[in-house]
C-alpha cells in the first residue's frame, strides 16, 4: 500500500537530513503510529506520503504508483485517495459543518445529489448528524475534530493521515476521537498516525513505528510508546533505517 525504499529527505537550507535512509512498508489495512520526538521527522513522512514535499533520495510507492513518476496536474488526482486530519482542526470558519465537508467534494467535481447523501452519512459516521447547520466556533474541540474527521473520509479514502490529531484535546475527547479512528480502520481505511500520546499507544496495542533524529530505530506490530523488548523489523523492511 505506501512503500518507502531508502527514503531520505533534507529540506533546502538545512545540513541534517529530515529524514535519513528510511525503508518501510504498511500494508493494507494497518492501524500504524508514528511517535518520536519534535522535529524528529514524523510530518516529513506524512507530507511525503501526501507528495507535498518530494525526496532527496530514494522512492516512494503509494497505491501501486511510483509518486515520483506522478506529474504535478495528476497530483489531486492521486491525492483523492487519502484523507488528512490535523491537530488544529483547520476547518473553514465561516462555513457551516455540512458545507465544511461538502466543500471538500465540491472542488473535485462531484454532483449535488452525491453530496447531499455522502455528506449526512459522514457526519453520522462520526457522531455529528444533529449539527450540520453550526458553525465551527460553535462546537468544541473535540467536535471540530470529528467535522475534520468527516471531511477527511467522505470520500472513502484508501488512506486516512492524521497528524497529531488528538493533541489539543483532553484525554476523554482524545478517546472518542480514537475510537472513531479505530472504527474507520476497522471498515478497511489504512490509518497512519502521529502522535506523541503514550497513554493512547500503549491502550491500542497497535504496529508503532518510533522515529529518532530522521531514522526508524523501531518497527514492532502490537508495540507500546516505548518499549524496552528488541526491536523486530517488520517483515524485512526497515533494516536499513534502524540504528
Ligand atoms: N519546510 C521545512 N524547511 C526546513 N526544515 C524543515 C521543514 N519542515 C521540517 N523541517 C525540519 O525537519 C525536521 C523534522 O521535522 P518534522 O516536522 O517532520 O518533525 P515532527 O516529528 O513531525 O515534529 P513535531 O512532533 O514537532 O510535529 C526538523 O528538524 C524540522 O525543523
Amino acid at each position: 500500500m505506501i512503500r518507502f525504499d531508502e527514503v531520505t529527505k533534507v529540506y533546502r537550507g538545512t545540513a541534517r537530513p529530515a529524514l535519513n535512509g528510511v525503508s518501510l512498508e504498511i500494508l493494507s489495512g494497518e492501524f500504524v503510529f508514528l511517535v518520536g520526538a519534535s522535529g524528529s521527522g514524523k510530518s516529513t513522512f506524512l507530507r511525503l506520503v501526501l507528495k507535498e514535499e518530494k525526496p532527496t533520495s530514494g522512492t516512494i510507492h503509494a497505491l501501486g504508483q511510483d509518486l515520483g513518476h506522478i506529474s504535478s496536474r495528476k497530483v489531486p488526482y492521486f491525492r483523492r485517495n487519502l484523507g488528512v486530519v490535523f491537530q488544529d482542526f483547520r476547518l473553514l470558519p465561516n462555513k457551516t459543518v455540512f458545507d465544511n465537508v461538502a466543500f471538500s467534494l465540491q472542488v473535485i467535481g462531484k454532483s449535488a445529489g452525491f453530496i447531499h447523501e455522502a455528506v449526512p452519512d459522514a457526519l453520522q459516521t462520526v457522531g455529528l448528524d444533529g449539527k450540520a447547520q453550526r458553525y465551527p466556533h460553535e462546537l468544541s474541540g473535540g467536535e471540530q475534530q470529528r467535522v475534520a474527521i468527516a471531511r477527511a473520509v467522505v470520500n472513502k479514502p484508501a488512506i486516512l493521515l492524521a497528524d497529531e490529531p488528538t493533541g489539543n484535546l483532553d484525554p476523554e475527547t482524545s478517546a472518542g476521537i480514537m475510537a472513531l479512528l479505530e472504527r474507520i480502520n476497522a471498515n478497511g481505511t489504512t490509518v497512519i498516525m502521529a502522535t506523541h500520546d503514550a497513554g493512547i499507544v500503549d491502550r491500542l496495542q497497535r504496529r508503532v513505528i518510533e522515529v529518532i533524529g530522521g531514522r526508524v530505530v523501531r518497527d514492532e506490530r502490537g508495540g507500546g510508546y516505548k518499549t524496552q523488548a528488541t526491536p523486530i523489523i517488520a517483515q524485512g523492511f526497515g533494516a536499513e533505517g534502524a540504528s
